[in-house]
């Protein structure tokens, strides 16, 4: 991989905890469950892309094969649990459920987007009024965002998005709303977003759109990416899937999807783990020991971990056990000390003995 990107992932796997209860998760945060007694689904099993800049990649795949996953990695949504994500430049994601704060109305969500942009109150001020020309929603634009419809939710996340002068564009199923005059408004300024030499990622089911305005398409399938490169070439190997695909006796795709869905709760991260490494080993010429290093720091160096660490665990553990120590110390009237060199005096409370005493204790 070159070092001439926009975007970059490498090896990025995203696993899901299936939990069952609320009281399973709490339980699995401080890590008091065994790993294997939650089910766990890999939405995404090791991807590696780059995205130059001014390019517009289009991510094409079947329902649930992982295609908003990465692209909300990609604009920080949600981390990675594997993997290596560099995104150079300010990213605006469009998406059916994303962006928005359905508490604040609309006139409010461009504020928050403006300021979370690194935008001044001026300079939102100044594309204040374009971004309500653009959505086209009228008086609701003062109304909370709960009350849109979803095309027009879709609508002035759009105008938003591209109005707050991203670097990098993400368009999730954004144009899949809205009649369409909107949707050629949208087209429009998407083409203009290429001229300006932006870089694009563009997530569809529209084989037709994704054709029309992307370079390159990434084919995400059930967690994995099946092929990348030139937009015909890639589109048309889709189309010939799907079409085989709908060919098959409806058990026959059951079947298959459930063996896809199978193979993304078996995933194992540690065997997909040693497998890059010694592809490290072999590529790079690299001694098995430093393979395995410099891959475990591409896979971890820059994940926070989601669940509690056996070290915060016992500091957390401690730190309660000073806690109560105190507070023993306190309700027995006993001296530190006193408490330290003989802790049965603990439980054993000083009582007032004098009148003044019983007085003070009233
Ligand atoms: N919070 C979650 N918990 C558990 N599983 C999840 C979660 N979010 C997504 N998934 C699963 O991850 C997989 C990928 O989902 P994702 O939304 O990325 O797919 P997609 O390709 O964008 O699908 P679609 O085309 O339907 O939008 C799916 O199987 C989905 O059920």
């Amino acid at each position: 991989m070159s070092e001439d990107y926009k975007i970059k992932v490498e090896n990025v796997t995203k696993e899901y905890d299936l939990y069952r209860s609320k009281s399973e998760k709490l339980t699995s945060f401080f890590n008091l469950t065994r790993h294997d007694s939650v089910p766990h689904f890999w939405s995404l099993k090791g991807i590696s892309f780059e995205v130059k800049q001014g390019e517009a990649l289009g991510l094409i795949g079947v329902n649930g094969s992982g295609k908003s996953t990465i692209s909300n990695i990609i604009s920080g949504i949600i981390p990675q649990t594997t993997g290596f994500v560099d995104v150079r430049g300010d990213t605006s994601i469009v998406a059916i459920s994303a962006g928005l704060k359905w508490s604040l109305t609309g006139l409010e969500n461009i504020r928050l987007k403006g300021l979370m942009q690194g935008l001044t109150f001026d300079e939102i001020a100044a594309v204040r009024d374009d971004i309500i020309d653009f959505a086209d929603i009228g008086d609701f634009i003062d109304q909370p965002v709960k009350d849109y419809s979803s095309g027009m939710r879709s609508r002035l996340g759009f105008a938003i998005a591209v109005h707050i002068n991203p670097d990098i564009l993400i368009i999730d199923e954004a144009l899949s709303v809205g009649d369409d005059t909107f949707y050629q408004k949208c087209l429009d300024k998407i083409q203009q977003f290429k001229k300006e030499g932006k870089t694009i990622i563009f997530v569809s089911h529209s084989l037709k759109q994704v054709e029309m305005l992307c370079d390159r398409v990434a084919w995400i399938h059930f967690g994995d990416l099946r092929q990348i490169g030139d937009t015909k070439e890639v589109v048309s190997a889709y189309r010939k899937f799907s079409s085989d695909f709908k060919k098959k006796t409806a058990k026959e795709r059951d079947e298959y999807q459930k063996g896809k869905k199978q193979i993304q709760l078996n995933f194992d991260v540690n065997a997909y783990e040693k497998e890059v490494a010694q592809q490290k080993a072999n590529d790079m010429s690299l001694t098995d020991r430093e393979a395995k290093r410099q891959t475990h720091k591409l896979f971890y160096g820059e994940v926070l971990p989601s669940k509690m660490t056996t070290t915060s665990k016992w500091l957390i553990l401690a730190a309660v056990i000073v806690m109560i120590f105190f507070a023993m110390v306190t309700i027995s009237g006993h001296s530190i000390t006193k408490s330290i060199s003989d802790p049965s005096s603990l439980v054993h409370p000083v009582y007032p003995k004098s009148q003044s005493d019983k007085q003070h204790f009233k």
